[in-house]
């Protein structure tokens, strides 16, 4: 049975096949040392969506602002507050370029790491990346739930976020891959991205 046949997820290039046509093993094979790197705004869904690829997959997991808070002993939002952005930011790219490294596997990346043109440039080299694009509504609906994240902790989230959102869809945009999910369960979302990879390394879905 295809569970996700009418997901509202269209314009993406696979639409109309089932995920569950993707011989999965194959599909990993052609990733080689690869990682499979998530990029994209605050709550487009990088670390939930990220994991259950990896599932799906049979790779490991990782996160990089998990690998970050770990290396620091502190939560992202304390690197932020104590040390400031740049040396987050310089710790964030540290952490990627090691991380991709250890490929395969599924990086989720914070929303910020893409923007550095280090990072985009080992990312290119040593992964598959892929932009989770999403619209504003969803976004500010998802990240409104929870406050770990500094950049929106200010008098104007909303204007943040938009601010943020114009500045770096452009640069999202020259990921290898773009997969556009709506409010539709992670699972179809994971379904639309091994879709949109089997067409990418071999042309079948
Ligand atoms: N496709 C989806 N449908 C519904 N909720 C989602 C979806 N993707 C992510 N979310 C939710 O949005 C929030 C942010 O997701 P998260 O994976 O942490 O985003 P990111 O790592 O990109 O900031 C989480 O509560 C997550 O469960
Ligand atoms: O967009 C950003 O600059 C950031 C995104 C966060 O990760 P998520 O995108 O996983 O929320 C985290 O790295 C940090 O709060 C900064
Ligand atoms: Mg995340």
């Amino acid at each position: 049975m295809k569970k996700h046949e009418n997901t509202q997820m269209s314009p993406n290039p696979a639409d109309g096949r089932g995920a569950d046509t993707v011989d999965l093993k194959h599909l990993v094979a052609a990733l080689g040392k690869r990682s499979i790197v998530l990029v994209g705004i605050m709550g487009c869904g990088k670390s939930t969506v990220g994991k259950r690829l990896a599932q799906r997959l049979g790779l490991e997991f990782v996160d990089a602002d998990s690998e970050i808070e770990r290396a620091a002993n502190m939560t992202v939002s304390e690197i932020f507050s104590e040390h400031g952005e740049p040396y987050f930011r310089s710790g964030e790219e540290r952490v990627i370029a090691r991380l991709l490294q250890e490929g395969p596997q599924v990086l989720a990346t914070g929303g910020g790491a893409f923007i550095s043109d280090a990072t985009r440039s080992e990312i290119e080299t040593n992964g598959l990346s892929i932009w989770l694009k999403v619209d504003f509504e969803t976004v500010m609906a998802r990240v409104r739930r929870r406050s770990t994240r500094p950049l929106l902790r200010n008098p104007d989230p909303e204007g943040t976020m938009r601010k943020l959102m114009a500045e770096r869809e452009p640069v999202y945009a020259q990921a290898q891959l773009t997969v556009t999910s709506k409010d539709v369960p992670h699972e179809a979302v994971v379904d639309q991205i091994v879709l949109t990879l089997a067409d990418h390394l071999y042309g079948q879905g």
